[in-house]
């Protein structure tokens, strides 16, 4: 069930630079049900900014009611989001989208997680769920530089994990397809979240493979009514275009004509 409430600010803490973690609590979170779900942010009581802000579910706690998101504060709702102190209240419109599937994949299975920048953030609850399922999770998480690196201890705790960044500060230097071109390909589903062209490049590497990514689209309503997210598709599906906010913002590897 998708609902909009007014959730509370338990903690809100910076972890890099930019880069935020917040945790909210309420009712909401007993929806919260595939990783890669996103939640549509009212970041001002005031008119201006009108529009909501889609961040993605990082983290779920049911038992305790909180969720966390990671978000990187650049532009003027992310910033005034990122001004949020605990007791505040934030307007929250949600779970949105469908996230990644992990019905996909079995237990004895690996499966590659590639993520890139603000694109890293979902990927940590699906590793937890795929964990907990005995999936071993191999990950290869991209950044622009290491002052803006985050999560990596908490993904190593979960598995393999691969830090690469464009200028080499920490980890390995590059992009994150100079690292998979050294890895065994002996995974048997890949799962990414990122920059698109990030996620073209996956989709040239591992063309036989089965994999799932998730879209970044500006959006208006969030919940399928408005059209502000369309994005053409290919042959793979029958549709001529797809929504972003309702259809993914995940999508099999093929689908969206990227
Ligand atoms: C499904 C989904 C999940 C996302 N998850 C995360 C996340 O976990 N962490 C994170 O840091 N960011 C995430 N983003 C990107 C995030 O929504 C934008 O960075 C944010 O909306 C920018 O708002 P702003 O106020 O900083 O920028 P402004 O420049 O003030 O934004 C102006 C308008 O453009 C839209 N916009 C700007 N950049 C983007 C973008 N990259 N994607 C979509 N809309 C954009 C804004 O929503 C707003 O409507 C996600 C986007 C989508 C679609
Ligand atoms: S944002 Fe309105 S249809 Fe997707």
């Amino acid at each position: 069930m998708i609902r909009q409430e007014q959730m509370q600010v338990v903690n809100q803490q910076q972890i890099a630079t930019n880069i935020f973690e917040l945790t909210l609590i309420g009712q909401q979170v007993l929806d919260m049900k595939q990783p890669g779900q996103f939640v549509h942010l009212r970041v001002s009581d005031q008119m201006e900014p009108l529009l909501r802000r889609p961040i993605s579910i990082s983290s779920i706690d049911k038992e305790t009611l909180e969720f966390k998101m990671i978000y990187r504060a650049d532009g003027r709702g992310t910033t005034l989001l990122s001004e949020k102190k605990p007791g505040d209240q934030v307007d929250v419109l949600g779970p949105l989208g469908n996230g990644f599937p992990i019905d996909k994949i079995e237990a004895g299975q690996t499966a590659l997680l590639v993520g890139g920048g603000i694109g890293v953030p979902p990927l940590y609850e699906l590793s937890k769920r795929l964990v907990e399922k005995g999936v071993k999770p191999v990950h290869v998480l991209g950044f622009q530089s290491k002052d803006v690196v985050f999560y990596e201890r908490e993904f190593r705790q979960l598995g393999e994990t691969y830090i690469v960044t464009v200028d080499g500060s920490h980890g390995h230097k590059g992009f994150v397809t100079n690292v998979l071109e050294t890895l065994k390909d002996d995974f048997a589903v890949y799962y990414s979240c990122g920059p698109t062209p990030m996620l073209s490049a996956l989709e040239r590497m591992y063309p036989e493979k089965e994999g799932y990514l998730s879209f970044e689209e500006r959006m208006g309503c969030g919940i399928g009514a408005c059209f502000a997210c369309v994005c053409e598709t290919t042959k793979k599906t029958e549709a001529d275009y797809v929504k972003v906010c309702s259809d993914g913002p995940v999508f099999e590897s093929g689908v969206v004509r990227v």
